[in-house]
């Protein structure tokens, strides 16, 4: 374990890196990209959505979500997940750790900060963890350290040793101290974590994506799983009727709407890193290619190729709406504001007339605050069902 009281915000990878040089783990995968190339190969897409899903021409691969909501549901105590591990730790100690893990989620993800400042005393701080957490195991494979670390499978299966180390009450640092309390308060599953890893693994060795499927995989690894992590946090309103699927898929499509937000906002910053995340079969059919993209020109071509990808990303968030009003009465109000802010960059990036290729689209301050009223009307709504029963 490495010493943590030194750590500032901007060591996150660097703390990160510290605890990963041990020899002694075992290695779970032959390398990296041969666990992802299964999972590509064996996860087969099956349509088990709704008739929306495929009228939007929606694919929903088999993501395991299930499994997931299974367990969530069951009272099975022996389970991974609803563990309730008390972690010894004091208050201060505690106190501090979670500190530390506000001042990097306001440093680096101002709405997301945001929408968390909105939340329960208890909510707040166990997102605000589980961000640090994704925030780390991102800055493995894009981070300012990435390139030094040489992040490698090494590297991220130490990372996934750690985390399950921190899911049975062992924690190598502060942020991880947080982390490992916050499972203790909540009934987290460490699937989606591991899932996030799997994700990291695969934007080690993948930098095109031939087709949306493969987009889709690579956006769930990465963001979905978010959406996963979060709900038994901000938990689901005792008087909703709808099904734990039905939220768990609403969260989920929360995440995809936002890495693929992520990503259109991004492409040009991608492209200097040699990542295109637009599916190749799309840009053809626009009559563009990764030469296009390098280019920096925005073409008529390039705008028309843009609202598409802009309608797609939105028809996420839309979905996703449905699920935020059966969120427990508490976490709506952050649930619509984030959702609500980061779904606006897609209009940004409409009102910079589709020059994300030179230009990261950005919504001010001043359009955010005026966005939580709008929010906070949103989630008065509660879906009829409940108001029958
Ligand atoms: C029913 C219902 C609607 C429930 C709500 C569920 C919910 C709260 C979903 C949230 C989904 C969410 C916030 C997803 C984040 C997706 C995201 C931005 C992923 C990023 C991936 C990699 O992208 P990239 O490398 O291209 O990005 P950068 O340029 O490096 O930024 C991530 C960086 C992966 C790691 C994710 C995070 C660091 C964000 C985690 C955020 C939270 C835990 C906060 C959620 C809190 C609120 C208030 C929504
Ligand atoms: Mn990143």
């Amino acid at each position: 374990m490495c010493s943590v009281f030194t750590l500032k915000p901007c060591n996150v990878a660097i703390a990160a890196a510290s605890t990963i040089t041990e020899p002694s783990w075992k290695r779970k995968y032959a390398s990296a990209s041969s666990q992802v190339v299964t999972n590509v190969a064996t996860i087969a897409p099956k349509n088990r959505s709704s008739l929306l899903l495929k009228q939007l021409g929606i694919p929903h691969t088999d993501l395991r979500v299930e499994e997931i909501v299974e367990r969530q549901s069951s009272n099975n105590t022996d389970h991974e997940l609803s563990r309730k591990i008390k972690p010894e730790l004091d208050g201060e100690f505690l106190d501090e750790s979670y500190e530390r893990c506000r001042e990097i989620c306001a440093e680096y993800a101002k709405t997301f900060y945001l929408g968390t400042r909105l939340m329960t005393e208890e909510r707040r701080k166990a997102i605000w963890a589980i961000y640090v957490w994704c925030r780390r195991t991102d800055e493995l494979v894009d981070g300012p350290n990435a390139d030094y670390m040489m992040t490698n499978s090494t590297v991220l299966n130490r990372w996934e040793e750690r985390l399950e180390d921190i899911f049975v009450g062992r924690a190598y640092d502060m942020y991880d101290a947080a982390l490992t309390h916050t499972i203790s308060q909540f009934p987290l599953d460490i699937k989606p974590f591991r899932d996030m890893i799997d994700g990291m693994r695969m934007d080690t060795w993948k930098s095109r994506y031939q087709n949306f499927e493969e987009l889709y995989l690579y956006c769930y690894y990465v963001a979905g799983t978010v959406g996963l992590m979060s709900v038994p946090v901000m938990g689901i309103s005792p008087t909703s009727s709808a099904s734990a699927q039905t939220i768990y898929d609403a969260a989920l499509y929360l995440g995809i709407g936002n890495q693929l937000t992520n990503i259109l906002r991004d492409v040009g910053e991608d492209a200097l890193r040699g990542r295109v995340y637009l599916p190749q079969d799309e840009l053809a059919q626009f009559g563009l290619s990764d030469r296009d993209v390098m280019s920096g020109k925005v073409t008529d071509g390039w705008r028309e190729f843009m609202k598409a990808q802009i309608t797609r990303a939105r028809s996420y968030f839309n979905l996703a709406e449905e699920g935020a009003s059966h969120l427990d009465d508490a976490s709506r109000w952050p649930v619509w504001t984030a959702l609500l802010v980061y779904r606006s960059i897609l209009d940004e990036i409409e009102e910079n007339d589709y020059d994300n290729l030179n230009k990261r689209a950005y919504v001010g301050r001043g359009k955010k605050l005026l966005m939580l009223p709008i929010a906070y009307s949103r989630a008065q709504f509660r879906p009829p069902a409940l108001l029958l029963s």
